[in-house]
């Protein structure tokens, strides 16, 4: 089966370990979600998995090749990345800028009806085709986010991997781009979302990575791994767990009491 991969993946930044030995395996059709504290090393894994960070040990395998393997334009093919914080301030109307995502793919010829069909789709599911012709300097922080995120969708790769996509984005949007990630999972690709709203993540996700200090210390289905007792130890935060009643399930947190 054509898996994403992370073996061992040991990193080091600035002479601190980052990444310690991380192991995980990802999957076409399923959306993880990447969770922990701040400085907990989420960004530096999608970093890793998408080529920006190479290891000082282990690796990442695409497809079960390793990824240094993969030639620039192949790796672009099957991977999108949207950064933390990403953010564009030059002049370029919003249909271009979407339309750059689909140039891993670009025929020396130029554009062909699937790259436009690709865009038209990707702004459609954001939610930005009304801005079209606007350049992204004439919109919101929220407006560019979600650009930003139909760029990457253009791309149509067979990995997303979104850092905070919802960062930026007022409850409605949140909610449809949770839903959007859902539906790239559901055509078949699979997608590694850093979030850090419990309940954003236990709301899309198949399964749930825990990190804490640079290494995984939970890996499964969210009721599993979002408990208590974990969301006690690894956010340093009391929870308490519910259900509303047409089944959504829910995390209030609260700081813990003082001794
Ligand atoms: N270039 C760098 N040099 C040194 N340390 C770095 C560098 N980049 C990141 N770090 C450190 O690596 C650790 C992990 O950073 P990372 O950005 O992956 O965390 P994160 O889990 O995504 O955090 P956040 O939730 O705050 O975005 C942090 O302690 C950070 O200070």
């Amino acid at each position: 089966m054509s898996v994403l991969a992370a073996e061992n993946l040991t990193l080091n930044l600035g002479g601190r370990r980052v990444l310690d030995a991380v192991s995980a395996s990802f999957a076409p059709g399923r959306v993880t979600a990447v969770l922990g504290p701040n400085g907990a090393g989420k960004s530096t894994l999608l970093s890793c998995l998408a080529g920006l960070h190479t290891p000082d040990a282990g690796e990442v395998l695409v497809g079960g090749q390793p990824r240094a393997a993969l030639g620039m334009r192949d790796l672009a093919r099957q991977i999108g990345l949207l950064p933390q914080d990403a953010d564009v301030h030059w002049d370029i109307d919003v249909a271009t800028l979407v339309a750059l995502g689909r140039y891993p793919h670009r025929a020396r010829w130029g554009e062909t009806e699937t790259d436009r069909t690709a865009v038209v789709r990707a702004m459609a599911a954001t939610d930005v085709t009304q801005f079209a012709a606007r350049p992204m300097t004439a919109l919101s922080g929220g407006e560019r986010a979600r650009v930003l995120l139909a760029r990457v969708l253009a791309g149509e790769p067979q990995w997303l991997l979104a850092d905070e996509p919802l960062a930026n984005l007022d409850p409605a949007h949140q909610l449809d781009t949770l839903g959007c990630l859902r539906d790239v999972a559901r055509g078949g690709a699979g997608v590694i979302v850093v979030l850090h709203d419990l309940n954003h993540a236990i709301r899309v996700a198949d399964e749930v990575l825990l990190l804490y200090d640079g290494r995984i210390v939970a890996q499964g289905a969210p009721a599993d791994v979002l408990t208590p007792e974990r969301i006690a130890e690894t956010y340093g935060v009391s929870s308490h767990i519910g259900t509303t009643p047409d089944g959504v399930r829910f995390i209030v947190t609260s700081h813990m009491a003082q001794r």
